[in-house]
């Protein structure tokens, strides 16, 4: 099996080889990557900084051609990457290639954005001096990303990053290594000069940290858990740079008692289950109200019972394994914390047996919890969501606002009135009306508030905030 190099500074280099191992079937190897050392990730911040003055300067002509066929190459590869990407992290075949898609509209998307850049000129208040607005590239950036969603949050982070002309250092999880190595190869065939594109691959304690810990990196864009996006932090307001951090969530589902029964239950378990429930974006808060309770627990059960989990690759898998064994562990802990706490165990929360080993687990779906249990406070990052019962749509948006996190929220209703209260009263970055709280687009804002969430947006026109830095030029005419 050949190994899967990290890339530096234009070249393939080696490192310890690691197994990437399939999640629905332990016996599968999908393919050996080279685990960086501090030392490859100090050479790569080198290289991305020695790259800078260039392409900083380099046109949009340069980076729309670049980033253009990245994105049809990656169009042309979705099944193929889709497929790669379900084996690794274990995500539907559906999903992946949907991702894939996402990626490659992602890539397009910026390649369109380096050729509208911007500025302003504005006459100064002194008579004969003019005043420019540009924006300008930051400089080398660190990109540190998580398992869950292996090809678009890579590409949502180094498309704007490239786009606007910095360099980069990127380090993907180690659990799901395969994909962000594929965008590499794809960008550096594409040609991006030397330096311009680094991968290290390996630890977040031996890469990730060295990437924090070095003063030559710019900005910081994150995505992860509470912990890792505190430390990171840390370490970038030491070092005073850029940073951006998006982390966890507890994202309400509220369903009144005038909710259409079906989007109600489409949007429940596609947001709570679907990808396994391994989405900062998921509801794993499910608040409805009274009239309502008694039906939708119900039909919750009747649609959960003819999922079916098995192989992410399989046809006809809704929904496919947890993404490893510790990952596993923490939710089945979370199962046995909620039982504990006096919910009631609706339906499932069981580990599953399937023709191949992997880390299966059937959905679970708590009823009479209270806002207050540790399953309806604590991401738990797996399929596990608890149903709060509520009187009314007042006591509906106090508990769905009452969490330390804010990055999504849904409403199933057919009043306007309603809906219309909730996207103005929702302390959450992103609301959804009649949709599942999960499941986003990619020319737009993303992003969160409280905990969820930490600096400018990402995605769309609005990752300009954080790939570019302000610059205002006053020139007399004299
Ligand atoms: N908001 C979200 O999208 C996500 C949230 N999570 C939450 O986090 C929990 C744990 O998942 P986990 O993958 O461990 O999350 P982490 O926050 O540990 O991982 C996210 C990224 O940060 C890296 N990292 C870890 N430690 C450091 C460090 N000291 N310095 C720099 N980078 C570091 C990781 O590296 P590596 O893992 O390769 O060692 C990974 O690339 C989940 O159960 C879930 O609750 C997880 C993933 C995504
Ligand atoms: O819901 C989505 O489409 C994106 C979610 C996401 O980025 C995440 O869970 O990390």
């Amino acid at each position: 099996m050949s190994l899967h190099q990290n890339f530096i500074a234009g070249q393939w280099v080696g490192g310890e080889a690691i197994d990437n191992i399939n999640p629905s079937n332990t016996n599968d190897v999908v393919g050996q990557y080279a685990r960086a050392t501090a030392e490859d990730a100090k050479n790569a911040i080198a290289a991305a900084k020695a790259a800078f003055p260039a392409w900083s300067r380099s046109g949009p002509a340069q980076r729309h051609a670049v980033l253009r066929k990245a994105a049809d190459e990656i169009t042309a590869r979705k099944e193929e990457l889709g497929r790669l990407l379900s084996r690794e992290e274990g995500k539907t075949l559906a999903e992946g290639i949907g991702e894939a898609t996402r990626a490659a509209q992602i890539f397009d998307f910026f390649a369109g954005e380096a050729l509208r850049l911007t500025g302003e000129i504005l006459p100064s208040v002194r008579p004969g001096v003019g005043v420019e607005i540009t924006r300008e590239a930051v400089g080398v950036v660190g990109l540190i990303t998580p398992w869950n969603f292996p090809i678009a949050i890579p590409a949502w982070k180094m498309a704007p990053a490239l786009c606007y002309g910095n360099t980069v250092v990127i380090k993907p999880a180690d659990l799901t290594p395969a994909c962000t190595w594929a965008l590499v190869d794809i960008l550096h065939r594409a040609g991006l000069p030397d330096g311009v594109l680094n991968l290290v691959m390996g630890k977040g304690s031996v890469v990730g940290q060295t990437i924090l810990d070095s003063p030559d990196v710019d900005a910081v864009s994150f995505t992860g858990s509470v912990g890792t996006g505190s430390r990171v932090a840390e370490a970038s307001v030491r070092h005073r740079r850029k940073f951006q951090l998006e982390m966890g969530g507890k994202n309400p589902l509220v369903v009144l008692d005038d909710a259409d029964i079906d989007v109600a239950v489409d949007c429940a378990v596609n947001g709570a289950f679907f990808s396994t429930g391994q989405r900062c974006t998921a509801s794993s808060r499910l608040i409805v109200t009274n009239g309502i309770h008694d039906k939708f627990v119900k039909a919750m059960i009747d649609r959960l019972g003819k999922l079916t989990i098995d192989d992410a690759l399989k046809d006809g898998t809704h929904i496919g394994p947890v993404v490893d064994q510790s990952q596993l562990d923490q939710d089945v802990d979370y199962i046995a914390i909620g039982k504990d706490e006096g919910a009631t165990l609706a339906f499932g929360g069981e580990r599953l047996n399937r023709e191949s080993p992997g880390f299966y687990l059937q959905p679970a779906l708590f009823t009479e919890t209270t806002n207050a249990m540790r399953i309806n406070r604590e991401e738990v990052f797996g399929p596990v969501a608890g149903v709060i019962r509520v009187k009314d749509y007042d006591e509906a948006l106090a508990v769905a606002n009452d969490t330390d996190f804010g990055l999504s929220a849904g409403i199933c209703t057919q009043s306007l009135k309603y809906a219309t209260d909730f996207k103005r009263n929702s302390e959450a970055g992103m609301v959804m009306v009649n949709l599942p709280t999960a499941g986003v687009d990619f020319h737009v804002p993303f992003g969160g508030r409280k905990g969820s969430s930490y600096g400018s947006r990402e995605q769309g026109r609005y990752a300009a905030e954080f790939y570019t830095t302000v610059k205002t030029a006053y020139q007399s005419a004299g």
